[in-house]
């Protein structure tokens, strides 16, 4: 008996309310530990969509995007889940028969249906923005504009979807959702300690848009913007008619009128056209826009020769510009002020498609000169040959796109040969195409707040993992206090023995 007692009191193991407390330990452990792994899964996440279609000068493009609906005002968050390219022109190519723009939308509007579950339909927000192709539209014939976009709105009413709106937007806005567009995919908002500038190369207008702080001249061209709590000051300015196709008709019609000819054909040899190209068009194709001069040749129609020569297809290109008037400190062109350039530059749209073709969008300024010469030198049948899938109307016109883009960014931009490597040719972001529709949407659904979100002082799984650390010091402190309390009673014991 006293043997059994002296073993029980040595192993205090043996003790009942020792193994209550410590299964019950066990199983609070054991609890908090699943806690923690359970909160910490995946959960299953419900999506929002939204939907905005780019009415571009030369085509549409319908986006849709997601996010999850819990992280709305956390950056980086939106996805882009599907594209469409819309068949056929731009909607402002339908201003004789108006009401046919809207029904053109119909195969990517029922893509966008089956990219975004049933349930969602109803409460998914859909945005049309109409850019340069129709403000030029809106110049020379309002009545044919507005008829466009109340084709439009029309159809889109029609769709499952929330309609918000279908409306021409400015250049300003078009370049300040580009730059939103590009930064919030960056997520340089949050993270980082610059902004990146955005030029956006379309059909009908090119936009150039940075942040700057020197902002005391031109006011019209600075937009502020507080985001996540930090202000920004943007400088941006959107030139119309200086998109590239727009700039093809200045650039020829600048020819055609420095080479006036007499009777017969007129033969117009340009130096920005492949060696053996060789087409008859018409004249009326280049005078259809409110953006070329209003005395036009009398002929109906001319040859168009190319010549392939760079040095003189870039002293041309430079005639559409204006460098020399210039009222401010600093200027780009035609008069337009520009504060100095800063930091890096994502160029997308048109300034991605061409330099990508022509191999051009990592090459210093000095080596993309020398390609593009060799290129433009190239007979056409030759680069017709070598490139036969590429659509003929592009693979025509890339010696002068290369070219207009090259005198754009340096003689209009400023870029140098220094800062050439700031600018990044970009086609998408994160796997979203770098535009101003994300920009858009997210302006308009308010999913960049104007101060930083409150976030608790650790995370969860941080805060979890502290709990349940909590607990085993606990229970190892009261496990110590134990045997402290055991030793010290059994020693007063034998004292008192
Ligand atoms: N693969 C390509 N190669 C060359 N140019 C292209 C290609 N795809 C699109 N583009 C051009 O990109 C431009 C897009 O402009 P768009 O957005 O329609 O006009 P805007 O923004 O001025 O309203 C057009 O000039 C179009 O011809
Ligand atoms: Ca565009």
């Amino acid at each position: 008996m006293a043997g059994q007692r002296e073993m029980r009191e040595k192993n205090p193991w043996h003790r009942r309310p020792i193994i209550i407390i410590a299964v019950l330990f066990t199983v609070v452990i054991g609890g908090l530990v699943t806690m923690s792994v359970m909160q910490n899964k995946p959960i299953h996440q419900k999506y929002k969509y939204g939907i905005v279609l780019d009415a571009g000068s030369s085509h549409t493009s319908v986006y849709v995007y997601q996010w999850p609906a819990e992280k709305e005002n956390n950056t980086g968050m939106v996805t882009q889940k599907h594209t469409c390219n819309v068949k056929g022109k731009g909607i402002s190519s339908y201003f004789r028969n108006a009401n046919q723009a809207g029904p053109s939308l119909r195969e990517c509007m029922e893509e966008a249906e089956r990219a975004i579950p049933t349930p969602r339909h109803q409460e998914t927000p859909v945005y049309l923005g109409a850019t340069a192709g129709m403000r030029l539209l809106r110049k020379e014939n309002e009545t044919a504009s507005g008829n466009v976009l109340l084709s439009v709105m029309q159809f889109l009413q029609a769709t499952p979807f929330s309609f918000q709106g279908a409306r021409i937007i400015t250049g300003q806005e078009e370049g300040a959702y580009g730059w939103i567009t590009v930064n919030y995919l960056s997520d340089n908002f949050r993270r980082a300690q610059h902004t990146m500038g955005a030029l956006d190369l379309g059909g009908a207008s090119t936009q150039i848009t940075f942040e700057s702080g020197d902002h005391f001249k031109s006011i019209n061209d600075f937009i502020h913007f507080r985001l996540y709590g930090k202000e920004y000051r943007v400088y941006t300015h959107s030139f119309l008619c200086y998109g590239k196709d727009q700039a093809l008709k200045l650039f020829l019609d600048r020819q055609l009128q420095a080479h006036p000819t007499g009777s017969g054909k007129q033969t117009l040899e340009d130096p920005c056209f492949h060696p053996g190209y060789n087409k008859s068009k018409s004249v009326q194709d280049i005078y259809n826009s409110p953006c070329v001069s209003e005395v036009q040749p009398s002929k109906a129609e001319f040859t168009h020769k190319g010549t392939g020569n760079w040095m003189l297809c870039q002293k041309n290109v430079r005639r559409i510009f204006n460098f020399s008037e210039c009222t401010s400190s600093s200027c780009s062109f035609n008069g337009v002020f520009q504060p100095p350039l800063k930091g890096q530059f994502g160029a997308f749209s048109a300034f991605f498609f061409v330099m990508d073709f022509l191999n051009l969008t990592s090459e210093p300024l000095e080596v993309s000169k020398k390609k593009l010469a060799a290129y433009c030198s190239m007979p056409w049948d030759e680069v017709t040959k070598n490139h036969k899938k590429v659509k003929e109307k592009y693979l025509q016109e890339y010696c002068f796109s290369g070219t207009y883009i090259l005198t754009l960014l340096e003689d209009g931009y400023n870029f140098t040969s220094e800062t050439w490597k700031d600018i990044k040719f970009i086609k998408k972001i994160a796997n979203s195409d770098a535009g101003w529709t994300l920009g858009y949407m997210l302006n308009l659904t308010n999913m960049i707040p104007a101060e930083a979100p409150d976030s608790p002082p650790i995370p969860h799984a941080g805060y979890v993992t502290l709990m349940v650390l909590f607990v085993f010091v606990l229970f190892f402190l009261i496990v110590l206090a134990y045997c402290f309390f055991r030793r010290s009673s059994s020693a007063s014991q034998k004292q008192i023995v």
